[in-house]
C-alpha cells in the first residue's frame, strides 16, 4: 500500500470512529481504570485434553462473575472436531441468556465466532432469547481471530488460499490468505450489525509466530488492524500466541499501531507467558496508554497450534500488578484467587499465577 493510499485509509477510518475513539481514551485516562478480559473459561480450558463437565465450566463462570470482572469470554463456537473442549458452547451461551450469574456490575459475556457456520450456531440460542423478559446485559462479541502471519493463519483458521475472489486485488500470498480470513469474517461483522453485538477481533501471532519466527512485521499487524476497524470491530485484542514478545517488541508495535492510526482506546493486549515476558510488556502496555488485557485465572492455557505455549498471563498477576500501579480493576484479588486454586484443582493442574498463590498463603496465615 502506498503511503498516500494508508494516509487516505487513516483519514477514513478517523472520520468513522471520532466519538467512540474520543471518548474511551478519555474516560479511560481520566478513571485510570483498568479492564481485565477474563478469557479462562475459551483460551483457558480449549487446550484440556479431559472433557470438563459442563456443570464445571458454568459454576466456573459463576464464580468469576463474583468477583468484580466485567468481562469473560465465555466459550467458543468452533468445530468440534478441532477443539472439542469447546463443543457444549452454546449450552453455556444458553445459560448465561437465562439465568445471568448473579454479579456485583453487569458483565459482557464474549464468544468466539471464527465463520459463519459458528454464527449460525450462536445465533440459534441468542435469537431465542433477544427481547426476552430477562436477558443477561450485553451479552455476546462475536470475536474471530485473523493472523498477520500467513502460516499461521492456515492451520489456526483452515484458510486455503484458493479462492481467486477471495481478494482480487492480492497478488501476494500473504496478501491472499489475509483476506481470505478477513472475507470469512464479513457476514459475523455484518451479524453483529444487525443484533446490536460488539465484534471484538483477535489478531493472533503478533508478536512471533510458530511457524516464521519472532520477527513478525509490526506493519502486517498495524495494516490488519486498521481492515478489521474499517470493517466495524469494536476492538481489537492484540496476541503475543507464542509468548515470544518482548519490550522492545512491544514498544516498536505500539507505536506502528499508532502511526497508522489505531487509538490505544481500540486495542486490548492479549499475552502468553511462554517466556515469562507477560507483565513486562504489560507495563510496555499501559505506558503506551492500553487499558485493556486478556488473562486467564490461574495461568490456564496454551495454544494448539504453537508448540510449548504455556497459559495466558494469570488473571491474578495482572490484576496485583495493576493494583500495586495505583490503577483499579475492580476485581477482588482474594476471591479471584480462590476461583483460580478452584478451577486449577477441578482441571487437574498446577495453579501457574504467582500472585494467586501468594495471596492465598497470605489468607491462609491471616486466619
Ligand atoms: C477454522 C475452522 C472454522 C475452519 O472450518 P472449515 O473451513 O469448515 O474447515 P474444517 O476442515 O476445519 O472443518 C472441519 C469440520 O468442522 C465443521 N465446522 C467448521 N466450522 C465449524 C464451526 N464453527 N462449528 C462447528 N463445526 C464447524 C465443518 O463443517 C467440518 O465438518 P465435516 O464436514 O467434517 O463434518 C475450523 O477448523 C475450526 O473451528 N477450527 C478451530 C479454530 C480454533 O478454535 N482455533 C483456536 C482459537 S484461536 C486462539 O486460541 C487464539 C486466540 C484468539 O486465543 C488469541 C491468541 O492467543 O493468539
Amino acid at each position: 500500500m502506498s503511503s498516500r493510499q494508508s494516509a487516505l485509509r487513516i483519514a477514513r477510518l478517523a472520520a468513522r470512529y471520532p466519538c467512540r475513539r474520543t471518548l474511551a481514551t478519555t474516560a479511560a485516562r481520566s478513571a485510570e481504570q483498568v479492564r481485565i478480559v477474563e478469557v479462562g473459561p475459551r483460551d483457558g480450558l480449549q487446550n484440556e485434553k479431559k472433557a470438563i463437565e459442563l456443570e464445571t465450566k458454568i459454576e466456573f463462570i459463576k464464580r468469576l462473575a463474583q468477583t468484580g470482572l466485567r468481562t469473560i469470554e465465555a466459550g467458543s463456537f468452533v468445530s468440534p472436531k478441532w477443539v472439542p473442549q469447546m463443543a457444549n458452547s452454546s449450552n453455556i451461551l444458553e445459560h448465561i441468556l437465562q439465568q445471568p450469574p448473579q454479579a456485583p456490575e453487569p458483565i459482557n459475556y464474549q464468544f468466539l465466532l471464527p465463520n459463519s457456520y459458528g454464527l449460525g450456531n450462536f445465533l440459534k440460542v441468542y435469537k431465542h432469547y433477544e427481547g426476552s423478559a430477562q436477558p443477561a446485559a450485553d451479552t455476546g462479541y462475536p470475536t474471530p481471530p485473523p493472523s498477520p502471519s500467513p502460516s499461521d493463519n492456515g492451520p489456526a483458521l483452515n484458510t486455503s488460499s484458493q479462492d481467486p475472489n477471495a481478494m482480487p486485488s492480492a497478488t501476494d500470498p500473504t496478501a491472499a490468505i489475509i483476506a481470505e480470513s478477513l472475507e470469512r469474517f464479513k457476514p459475523i461483522f455484518g451479524a453483529g450489525k444487525e443484533y446490536r453485538l460488539r465484534v471484538r477481533a483477535y489478531i493472533s501471532v503478533a508478536l512471533g509466530c510458530p511457524f516464521e519466527g519472532p520477527d513478525v512485521d509490526p506493519h502486517k499487524v498495524a495494516e490488519l488492524a486498521v481492515s478489521l476497524l474499517e470493517m466495524g470491530a469494536h476492538e481489537i485484542s492484540v496476541a503475543d500466541t507464542t509468548g515470544m514478545g518482548t519490550a522492545p517488541k512491544t514498544q516498536e508495535l505500539l507505536k506502528t499501531l499508532k502511526a497508522a492510526g489505531v487509538d490505544a482506546g481500540d486495542l486490548a493486549l492479549h499475552f502468553h507467558d511462554t517466556y515469562g515476558m507477560a507483565l513486562v510488556n504489560t507495563v510496555v502496555g499501559l505506558d503506551h496508554g492500553i487499558r485493556t488485557f486478556d488473562a486467564s485465572v490461574a495461568g490456564l492455557g496454551g495454544c494448539p497450534y504453537s508448540p510449548g505455549a504455556t497459559g495466558n498471563v494469570g488473571s491474578e498477576d495482572m490484576v496485583h500488578l495493576c493494583h500495586s500501579l495505583g490503577l483499579k480493576t475492580g476485581v477482588d484479588i482474594e476471591k479471584l484467587s480462590r476461583v483460580g486454586e478452584w478451577i486449577a484443582g477441578e482441571v487437574g493442574k498446577a495453579n501457574e499465577s504467582r500472585a494467586g498463590k501468594a495471596t492465598l498463603a497470605r489468607l491462609k496465615r491471616e486466619l
